[in-house]
């Protein structure tokens, strides 16, 4: 059986398939802001996506992805701790079964109830298969997601859930402008890490923005309304995709922000 987030098969146990689980670059970590180093030198975030290129959305089993069309420059990521070019990929989330936890990143020890994860990987490789084994291949922008308001830019992927269920269902995701996903400010923490689920990588700049953007205890039922399972399996729901902080192992994290 493959790996998830149960008991038998979730976080503790991935370092059986996936050695690198105990590497020295792994993710997520805390971020203790206190301890990150203002770096003058960290450049302003640019991302420019084209909304045309959403094309789809997919409940892979263990999250939910939207899929963009990567074949061309023109959803893309540039300045900030990275140089050259980026190009949008997918972007998912991970969530919790209560309000109390469900990110991957913590500030403080303090969990968020969900983490959006923007993934974008180097135009210098040929592809994101080939990019997600090179130390500078990925660049993943991770977003905070707070109880709050409802976030009205959030509820069109919601509104599209009920068509994905369950595992390995997708349709069309058409006209999405991932932009209205950030918040106002796009001061961040950036560190070097890995994928957060398997094969955990030791491939992404990870760039953590500072400010959340909010979300609503009805549309967090929406996210725990999704299962694991595919149809027709006895019914697991989708919920704390979360893999915890992992070791810093000496690593800077900087902060472009005073
Ligand atoms: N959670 S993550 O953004 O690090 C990721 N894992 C696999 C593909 S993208
Ligand atoms: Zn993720």
């Amino acid at each position: 059986h493959g790996w998830g987030y149960g008991p038998s098969n979730g976080p503790d146990k991935w370092v059986q398939d996936f050695p690198v689980a105990d590497g020295p670059r792994q993710s997520p970590i805390n971020i203790v802001p206190r301890e990150a180093q203002y770096d003058s030198s960290l450049k302003a975030l640019k991302l420019k996506y084209d909304p045309s290129n959403a094309t789809g959305i997919l409940n892979n089993g263990h999250s939910f992805q939207v899929d963009f069309l990567d074949d061309t420059d023109t959803s893309t990521l540039t300045g900030g701790p990275i140089s050259g070019t980026y190009r949008l990929r997918q972007f998912h989330f991970h969530w919790g079964a209560s309000d109390d936890r469900g990110s991957e990143h913590t500030v403080n020890d303090i969990k968020f109830p969900c983490e959006l994860h923007l993934v974008h990987w180097n135009t210098k490789y040929p592809s994101f298969g080939e990019a997600a084994s090179q130390p500078d291949g990925l660049a993943v922008v991770g977003v905070f997601l707070k109880i709050g308001a409802a976030n009205p830019r959030l509820q069109k992927v919601l509104d599209a859930l009920d068509a994905i269920k369950t595992k390995g269902k997708q349709t069309t995701f058409a006209n999405f402008d991932a932009k209205t996903l950030l918040p106002s400010s796009l001061d961040y923490w950036t560190y070097d890490g890995s994928l957060t689920t398997p094969p955990l990588l030791e491939s992404v700049s990870w760039i953590v923005l500072k400010e959340p953007i909010s979300v609503s205890p009805a549309q967090m039922a929406k996210f725990r309304s999704l299962l694991f399972t595919g149809e027709g399996e006895a019914p697991c729901c989708m919920v704390d995709n979360y893999r915890p902080p992992q070791p810093l192992k000496g690593r800077r994290v900087r902060a472009s922000f005073k």
